[in-house]
């Protein structure tokens, strides 16, 4: 059984000669474990597709079957617990609160998780053991972009969903992200999915699903992910 279905998912704003198709009939499968690149141009309707399968937002159509369970039909209660409990966020522009420390933005995180993990070492395994006590502003991008991903991992969630993880950075450190969030899905066996309109990182992903004009335009597994110290953009 897969372990995310999603089933002629629609979305669709506006109405008449204002309508948005934003997602139009997607269809997919993803297996336990996975990392999945979500790939296509701007507008394409990934973010849609990513705040869906977040539980963020509500298809217009379809379902998205996660674990064997039909988020689609779920109530916004039901919603907030499986956001609270099942998934991790991270976003292009890291959204931490500045006048917590970083340790205190992975706390914030990790209280309102069943099942969170110990904050100190997931600071150290994110290689922030050092700047735990330093405030957002007193922090590089990148280095931003570690809390807010301690924060996603420290509340032990099925999901890691990133949106353009790596879209405020530079190259150097879009890579370690990258690499982090990699080592992060062979390490685990949890699910991670990036998505992104830079085609040139398909290679490090098992699997590849490239949208445009919100439909699926290829959907293709990689038995040999590369390792992202390998890939050049
Ligand atoms: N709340 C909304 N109301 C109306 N249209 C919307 C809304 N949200 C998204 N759209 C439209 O849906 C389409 C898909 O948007 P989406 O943000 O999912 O694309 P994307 O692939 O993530 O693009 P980008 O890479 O630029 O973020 C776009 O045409 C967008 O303008």
């Amino acid at each position: 059984m897969a372990y995310i279905d999603v089933k002629h998912v629609s979305k669709i704003y506006g109405s008449g000669e204002q309508e948005v198709r934003a997602n139009d009939d997607i269809n997919f499968e993803i297996a336990k474990g996975e990392l999945t690149i979500i790939v296509g141009a701007s507008g394409a309707g990934k973010s849609t597709l990513l705040n869906i399968l977040g539980g963020m937002d509500t298809p217009t159509h379809g379902q998205i079957i996660v674990n064997g369970k039909d988020i689609s039909t779920d109530t916004s209660k039901q919603l907030t617990t499986y956001r609270r409990h099942s998934i991790g966020f991270v976003f292009q522009f890291y959204n931490l609160i500045p006048n917590l420390t970083a340790l205190e933005n992975v706390e914030l995180a990790s209280q309102i998780s069943p099942d969170a993990l110990d904050v100190t070492e997931v600071m150290q395994e994110v290689g922030l053991g050092k700047r735990m006590n330093n405030f957002p502003a007193q922090l590089s991008g990148g280095e931003q972009q570690r809390v807010a991903i301690a924060r996603a991992i420290a509340k032990n969630p099925e999901l890691l969903l990133c949106d353009e993880p790596t879209g405020a950075l530079d190259y150097k450190t879009g890579k370690s992200i990258l690499k982090l969030l990699q080592d992060f899905s062979h390490k685990t066996d949890k699910n991670v999915i990036i998505v992104t309109h830079n085609g040139m990182i398909k290679p490090m992903a098992d699997h590849i699903i490239e949208i445009g004009d919100g439909q699926v335009k290829q959907d293709k597994l990689n038995d040999r992910p590369k390792p992202v110290e390998e890939i050049e953009w």
